[in-house]
């Protein structure tokens, strides 16, 4: 190495220190654990983004060095920002849109037209119940503190806030929910000593309160009527509905809803008991809560922004609507409970299924008639307007102020607290209100809603299986799965709200054959010059060293802003090399020191079992997990070694930066263990950890998902299913459902499976022993990754000499094409070999059909040889007509590259609209994949 040029200009960059305890945990759980200790990273670089994918190099000299600004034909010129896909199970935005329409299901209420009294079928209305009423609360009152995740976000906020200048408040609260839930008990507690230092401080204060106030805990809800009445004086005029809600401005107060019609929800409470939320309790909470609920919320300042939602089994999700131009966004779908508060005081509990006809999603009904105006609301408030306040709706100015306000459809719309599923949940004489009017219990409410993650989803056939009633009891063995789905979704749905982060990152793809590298910064605090755009992480620069293992590689790189583009040939280099090219050019165009670069995303093929990402830093030196993820050169021995010494040249030569490594076999730990386990003697198979790992796993996953955001269907649903075809010089095939792999042709190597360039693929494992029975003494071997890990002869053959440069001498799938256009000597062969490949693939594909029973949402061809060869994508799917899939359009076929070129990332070439199934090409992103990931950990 040794070529980075010396730092010219330091810049401060944020810490992120208290936010890597995630990355502390994996570490800890990781057989792979890098040792590492706090994050010390300087706060002198300002932030920049690199992404470097790696591919094979082979020789050691560059040839010629002649910078162009002209365009390079290899280099994508779209997209200057990143476009992060939409987040998996979320509706908003680009999200997909719902595929069904809101039917409704009322649970415990009767039509409009029945009387309040009367029962519906699942509750036991014909008894009496006696009315609940709360107590008012005086705001004078001494306020119980707040409970220790709260102590925590009022210990981080601000220096979140801080770090991440551009987040909104509702980012940063999702991100503090996700820090606190993966503290230890032991990080935890401090928090619970302060809560219990704070409750000891609020007994005593309540007892002085009391004394003052000759009150004592049990006064009747009259008394406290009074109390309340007498001492909101100043802003607040008794005995009027008006005098409990907010100014306009900033209350939280009621949802309505207009829809009556339709078949959509027909809810009727009594307006005249219609309960608004009391700003002084909501308030009670603390302004940090109170700005987190409204941020959360995403409100505007009045407070009457529509917001579209829609109703399923598991609770009433908001989004904003398309047609609305909004200026906020929702994160995701928030779970949110709506309920009518009707006369008898006992709120019902309404829930709705989707089933809305392909027609009507296009017609947007499910947006246009579902809107709903809904604001924060405090459950706590429910029922506390005092006895004596018989102000009619008409007179309230809120409810006024709302277009067309329909008395009979007032609709409170509350945090749901997913955890009290059944509680919240159910049959009018089963709800137990107590989480309403429970303090404690409400907090909790409001920190898990905050948190908008713990709620779970059910798959449609769960839906139709077990019905609402069921499921919305959810027993508590269901509810941590759940809990488990949502959270990745959330997570997935971070990556998106993310993008505002101004981190700065840097990632690296190591491939077989070449390094590509995308590089972020900060437009408002780097010095690299690019146009500001409204997305704080710019792409800045882009490139790859292709064909490394060519004698020649081609170097291509971007600058974004200046359009600037170079193209070097260089000569027999390195991975090594090739990195340590890619960081000189970047000092020598658009960094000012390598200490701009903050963070380097690895993408490392093997990881093995390892089920996370795991973070690497220079102090102190992870020598225990590099040399684990250099003995797993044994298994890729294309890859791992090259990644591990361009980690190693990251650790030296950029000491600041904090190195992320993404493990291509991360995304297939979802196989199932018959389908991971191979034939072999069970035990010494399981010591010598022999199994399917599977690779391309982030490419994979980048695809599909969108894919499934073009097609507007849920990635995480189950009946999702992609089959997905990774065509490049390593090249794979996986069948993912629910955005989960669960089965893919690569094995315990990328060597499985089907063939490559130079790559075997699958054989009769005996003709390993035809071709070389004995294993090559090391030093007789050409490949110096051979060398230092033992590899056979025959292993050396199947990586290095077979594949299509074995079967044809050529290894670049173009030229195989362009040979058999051409008629050229070498035609026969090379035309062997295109149909061995399609043969391979069209098998695969056969039996990932099958173990998917059928059903493929789409084929997705991606990788240098999806993307761009169209006469493979014509024989493969001219071959595949027989399972369903649509013909190819020749014409869309033709356009692929051109219409990657114009910015689409996906183009969909089957032929005509009719038929599930569709043939999709997507350009695959696996550095854009990492940053993704990324954003969501730093
Ligand atoms: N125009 C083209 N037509 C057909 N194949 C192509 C074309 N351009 C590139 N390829 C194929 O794509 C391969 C590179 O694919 P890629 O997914 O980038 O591979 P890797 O990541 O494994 O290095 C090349 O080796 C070549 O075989
Ligand atoms: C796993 C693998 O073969 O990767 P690539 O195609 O990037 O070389
Ligand atoms: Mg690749």
């Amino acid at each position: 190495m040794g070529r980075f040029k010396p730092v010219i200009k330091a810049q401060v960059i944020p810490n992120v220190k208290n936010t890597s305890s995630n990355i502390d945990d994996i570490s800890k759980e990781s057989p792979l654990t890098p040792s590492h200790t706090n994050d010390n990273t300087s706060s002198t670089t300002p932030p920049t983004v690199i992404s470097v994918s790696t591919q094979k190099i082979q020789k050691n000299q560059m040839i010629s060095d002649e910078q162009e600004v002209k365009k390079a034909s290899n280099l994508d010129e779209k997209n200057p920002n990143m476009v992060i896909p939409a987040p998996e199970g979320s509706t908003v935005t680009s999200a997909p849109k719902p595929n069904v329409k809101p039917k409704r299901k009322r649970k415990s209420k009767n039509s409009k037209n029945n009387d309040t009294s009367q029962s519906d079928t699942n509750d036991n209305e014909g008894e009496s119940k006696p009315k609940r009423t709360r107590k008012a609360k005086d705001p004078n009152a001494p306020k119980r503190p707040p409970n220790a995740y709260l102590q925590f976000t009022f210990a981080k906020r601000a220096e979140l806030k801080q770090q991440n200048p551009k987040m909104s408040p509702k980012e940063i609260t999702i991100m503090l929910g996700e820090a606190w839930r993966k503290l230890s008990e032991t990080e935890k507690k401090p928090y619970y000593d302060l809560v219990t230092q704070a409750l000891a401080q609020w007994q005593e204060d309540t007892k002085a309160y009391q004394a003052l106030n000759h009150v004592g805990l049990t006064q009747d809800t009259a008394q406290a009527s009074e109390i309340y009445s007498s001492s909101v004086q100043d802003n607040i005029q008794q005995n009027s509905l008006n005098t409990q809600l907010i100014p306009d401005n900033n209350l939280p107060e009621i949802g309505s809803s207009n829809n009556t019609t339709d078949g959509l929800y027909q809810l009727q409470a009594n307006t005249t008991n219609s309960t608004c939320v009391p700003y002084n309790d909501y308030h009670s909470y603390g302004q940090q809560q109170q700005g987190s609920m409204e941020a959360l919320l995403d409100m505007p300042p009045d407070n009457s922004q529509t917001y579209g939602y829609h109703s399923d089994m598991n609770g009433t999700h908001l989004y904003t609507d398309d047609n609305i131009n909004t200026s906020f966004s929702l994160p995701t779908m928030i779970p949110i409970k709506v309920s009518i508060v009707d006369q008898d005081t006992h709120g019902s509990y309404f829930t709705q299924d989707f089933h809305t006809t392909q027609e009507q999603q296009e017609q947007h009904q499910v947006v246009k008639q579902d809107l709903l105006l809904c604001q924060p609301f405090d459950p706590t408030g429910t029922n506390q307007r005092p006895e004596s306040n018989t102000i009619s709706v008409d007179e309230n100015p809120v409810i006024q102020k709302q277009e067309k306000p329909d008395t009979n459809n007032m609709l409170l719309c509350q945090p749901f607290e997913p955890s009290k599923m059944s509680n919240v949940v159910s049959d009018n004489d089963k709800i137990d209100h107590t989480w309403l009017q429970d303090e404690d219990q409400h907090q909790q409410t409001q920190v898990e809603y905050s948190e908008s993650i713990i709620y779970p989803r059910f798959t449609s056939h769960e839906m139709t299986e077990r019905g609402s009633h069921l499921i919305h009891q959810g027993t508590s063995q269901e509810i941590p799965q759940r809990v488990e789905i949502y959270q990745h979704q959330v997570q997935q749905s971070l990556q998106s709200l993310n993008r505002h982060n101004p981190e700065p990152i840097n990632e690296m793809n190591q491939s077989a054959h070449s390094i590509q590298y995308l590089t972020h910064g900060d437009a408002r605090t780097s010095d690299i010059s690019f146009d500001s755009k409204e997305e704080a992480i710019n792409l800045v620069s882009k490139g790859s060293i292709s064909e490394i293992t060519s004698e020649i590689s081609a170097f291509s790189a971007k600058i974004i802003s200046s359009d600037t583009k170079t193209t070097k040939t260089l000569q027999t280099i390195t991975h090594e090399e090739a990195f340590s090219h890619i960081i000189s050019y970047l000092l020598d165009t658009i960094l000012k020191s390598k200490d701009q670069i903050k963070y380097i995303v690895h993408r490392v093929v093997h990881g093995a079992a390892e089920t996370q990402a795991f973070i690497l830093r220079s102090d102190p030196s992870p020598t225990r997990a590099l040399s684990e993820l250099d003995s797993l050169s044994e298994l890729a021995p294309l890859h791992n070694h090259a990644s591990v010494l361009i980690i190693k040249s990251c650790l030296k030569e950029l000491p600041n930066s904090t190195n992320y490594v993404f493990f291509d076999t991360l995304f297939h730990q979802s196989i199932p263990p018959h389908v991971y386990t191979y034939a072999l003697p069970f035990e010494e198979a399981k010591q010598k950890r022999i199994r399917k790992y599977g690779f391309h796993g982030i490419s994979h996953s980048y695809v599909t998902k969108i894919a499934a955001n073009y097609l507007g269907i849920d990635w995480n649903d189950d009946d999702t299913k992609f089959i997905s075809l990774h065509l490049g010089s390593g090249a794979s095939v996986c069948a993912v459902k629910g955005g989960k792999s669960v089965n893919t042709t690569m094995g315990l190597t990328p060597l499985e499976g089907l063939p490559g360039a130079t790559r075997s693929g699958s054989i009769d494992p005996s003709a390993i022993f035809h071709l070389s029975s004995k294993a090559r003494k090391c030093e007789e071997s050409h490949h110096s990754v051979e060398k230092q890990f033992h590899l056979t002869e025959a292993e050396s053959i199947l990586n290095h000499d077979s594949g299509f440069k074995g079967l044809c001498g050529l290894s670049n799938f173009g030229d195989i094409t362009k040979s058999i256009h051409e008629g050229n000597e070498n035609h026969e062969r090379a035309k062997l070999t295109f149909d061995i490949f399609v043969n391979r693939i069209v098998n695969y594909i056969g039996s990932y059909f099958v173990e998917l029973e059928g059903n493929i949402s789409a084929l997705v061809f991606t990788g240098g040889i999806g993307e761009n060869s169209k006469e493979l994508r014509e024989s493969v799917t001219e071959k595949v007509e027989c399972l369903g899939f649509p013909k190819v359009d020749k014409e869309k076929n033709e356009k692929v590259e051109g219409s990657f070129k114009k910015g689409d990332d996906v183009v969909d070439i089957s032929n005509g609209t009719e038929g599930k199934s569709r043939v999709l090409v997507v350009e695959t992103n696996e550095e854009k994949e990492m940053v993704n990931q990324l954003i969501t950990k730093i």
